[in-house]
């Protein structure tokens, strides 16, 4: 990267979408868990749409695996399915029970829900290796920067802060990072009329995130 870190194409995706970027790292979801004030039920729904969500993310990068340009990055694509596999979809299964959260009883077809479960799975199964890493690109550093900034203003332990604390773990950002090095490289061989269509890309991914935090409130 050079010195001016603002001229790299995954910061010029956030910052063409900064209205709707800052929506985001400011939405009520962010407010009440880094305030302490979300309602449990919200918080409870949240964590069932997330964990569903895991298991589409197996998928996505799964066709992120398949579409990868080398086999440097199917490598490092094959551990983040296997994390997903293992670790992640593990992770859900003892929050549920530690937190007595019965996933069947929430509606998993709340609007929100599936508009970004599916809208994310449209864009890995239609769109090729540069459109996922955009829209998981966006995901990923989005979640890095809201957490990054609430787990600043929580205190005491408790759940809600071992989640957000997961997401600025080492292992967290790195995946992060590689997804914004990756764009950054594959942007250098796109034209103009590419770049732009990624940027729009990015904007709805930051829509659809949008409507999946708002549904978590019912
Ligand atoms: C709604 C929603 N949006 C973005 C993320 C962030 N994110 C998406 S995939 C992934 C890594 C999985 O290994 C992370 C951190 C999320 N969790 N939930």
């Amino acid at each position: 990267m050079t010195a001016n870190a603002s001229s790299a194409f995954s910061d010029r995706l956030v910052s063409e979408n900064q209205t709707v970027w800052d929506a985001m790292q400011t939405h009520r979801f962010v407010e009440e868990l880094a305030s302490g004030t979300m309602p449990e039920q919200a918080f409870h729904r949240y964590l069932v749409y997330e964990g569903a969500f895991v298991a589409t993310a197996v998928r996505i990068f799964s066709l992120a695996l398949a579409k990868a340009p080398t086999i440097e990055d199917q490598r490092w694509l094959h551990g983040v399915v296997g994390a997903l596999l293992t670790e992640q979809l593990a992770y859900f299964e003892r929050a549920y029970r530690d937190l007595g959260v019965d996933p069947a009883a929430f509606d998993r077809t709340a609007p929100g829900f599936t508009a970004f479960d599916r809208g994310m799975l449209t864009i890995a199964e239609t769109g090729g290796f540069s459109d996922i890493v955009t829209a998981m690109f966006c995901a990923e550093w989005m979640y890095l920067n809201w957490c990054r900034a609430a787990l600043a203003r929580m205190e005491g332990q408790g759940f809600p802060r071992e989640w957000v604390a997961l997401h600025v773990a080492p292992g967290f950002e790195a995946q992060a990072v590689w997804l914004k090095s990756r764009i950054d490289a594959l942007a250098g061989e796109m034209d103009q009329s590419e770049r732009q269509r990624l940027t729009v890309l990015f904007g709805k991914v930051v829509e659809l995130e949008i409507a999946f935090h708002t549904a978590a409130f019912g």
